[in-house]
């Protein structure tokens, strides 16, 4: 079991407590105000930005969208980049190129066709730009104050299905390939650049799982087959209460890192795309995943680094040193 991050208020864990805590709250003065409320909020900051209920519904819920938050402009922008990602007209160091795991092994076609997502472009300027904007650093700086790290940055380009369901993202939480901590200060914003809905592999969520512990991960039993390192929860209940998140383009949802998630198959012709980063407090500290239920993507991550660039003896960690970079304010731990 993982332990609970410092900054959760003790005795915390489920949805029933963090309401509790909500009811309890006192007021600083004798006025009943919103603003003069001192509720235990653990997951958000104080901050001049986000209404009390829009920090109440990320309290209770774990995610939070906001609509047209990144303009048409800036996405058609990220939309040419990311095409010439896929022509190799465009590279960066550390950049991740992937193929959906049912054509990895067909011909190679140097269009989007071919391409299930882009990895790590902090250093493709061009497309940092949308981890920069200020209009998504200010609610970001809501999650984890004003000491800012972009971690790991995404450019998903969901493919039509190819008829083995590989197209899905199995239910996760992010946490598990995160090597520090604390979690609340940690958060992802992820942009959809068009409309997402359940036809073309929208966003699901399960709501309040972020008060949760971080669970054990492993790779689906799906017969089709499961893109590498696509770890999904252990014995997933597919009873719990779902959202699927229907987006607009432009429109950002922020989420917590132990919030369970997924996105399902595209049933479209289209390539479905999404841009997203996760942030973090550069105060977050790392921490050694040994003997935790993280052990296995660490594994994974050094077979992967021994056999793609011949490094030995790198920890989890050393991975997200080299990837994570500065957005705003100072870096410290990370
Ligand atoms: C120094 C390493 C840093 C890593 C840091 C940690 C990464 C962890 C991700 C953090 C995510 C945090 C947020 C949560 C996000 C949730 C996720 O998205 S989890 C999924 C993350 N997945 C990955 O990071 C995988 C990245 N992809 C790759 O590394 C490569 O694309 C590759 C899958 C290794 C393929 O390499 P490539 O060179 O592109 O391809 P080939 O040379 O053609 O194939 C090599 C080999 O791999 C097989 N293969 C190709 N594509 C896939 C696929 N999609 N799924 C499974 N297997 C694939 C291919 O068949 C070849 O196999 P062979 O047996 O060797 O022939
Ligand atoms: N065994 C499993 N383990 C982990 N995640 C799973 C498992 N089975 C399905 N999922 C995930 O659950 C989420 C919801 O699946 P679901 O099939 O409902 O989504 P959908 O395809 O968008 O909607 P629809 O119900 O219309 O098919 C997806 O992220 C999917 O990848
Ligand atoms: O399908 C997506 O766009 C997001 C999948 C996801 O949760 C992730 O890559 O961490
Ligand atoms: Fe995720
Ligand atoms: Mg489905």
């Amino acid at each position: 079991m993982q332990a609970r991050s410092p900054t959760t208020a003790p005795g915390g864990g489920g949805r029933l407590s963090v309401l509790q805590r909500h009811l309890t709250a006192v007021p600083l003065s004798g006025q009943v105000s919103s603003a003069t409320y001192a509720p235990n909020f653990c997951y958000t900051l104080d901050n001049d930005l986000l209404t009390t209920e829009q920090r109440q519904f990320y309290e209770e819920n774990g995610f939070l969208v906001i609509k047209n938050l990144v303009s048409h402009k800036d996405i058609d922008k990220f939309r040419e980049v990311f095409e010439r990602v896929c022509k190799k007209e465009l590279t960066a160091p550390g950049m991740v190129v992937m193929r959906d795991v049912a054509i990895a092994k067909s011909e190679f076609v140097p269009d989007q066709k071919a391409i299930t997502k882009v990895q790590d472009f902090q250093e493709l300027p061009e497309l940092f730009e949308y981890c920069s904007l200020p209009q998504i650093v200010q609610y970001v700086k809501c999650f984890t104050g004003p000491n800012i790290m972009s971690m790991h940055t995404m450019l998903i380009n969901k493919p039509p299905d190819a008829g083995k369901k590989t197209s899905r993202h199995p239910m996760h939480q992010d946490l598990h390939y995160f090597p520090f901590r604390p979690a609340d200060r940690i958060v992802c914003a992820w942009t959809a650049m068009e409309r997402i809905d359940r036809s073309n592999g929208c966003l699901v969520v399960l709501p309040g799982t972020h008060t949760g512990e971080l669970k054990q991960h492993d790779y689906p039993e799906w017969e089709g087959g499961v893109n590498k390192m696509y770890h999904g929860v252990r014995d997933y209940d597919p009873s719990l209460p779902r959202v699927h998140l229907t987006m607009e383009k432009g429109d950002t949802v922020f989420f917590h890192p132990i919030l369970i998630h997924g996105s399902g198959m595209n049933r479209t012709a289209g390539f479905r795309k999404a841009i997203s980063c996760h942030y973090a407090s550069s105060d977050c500290y790392y921490i050694d995943v040994k003997g935790t239920t993280q052990e296995n993507i660490e594994k994974e991550v050094i077979e992967l680094a021994l056999k793609r660039y011949g490094v030995e003896e790198i920890l989890l960690k050393d991975a997200w040193m080299a990837k994570g970079r500065l957005v705003q304010g100072e870096r410290i731990n990370l």
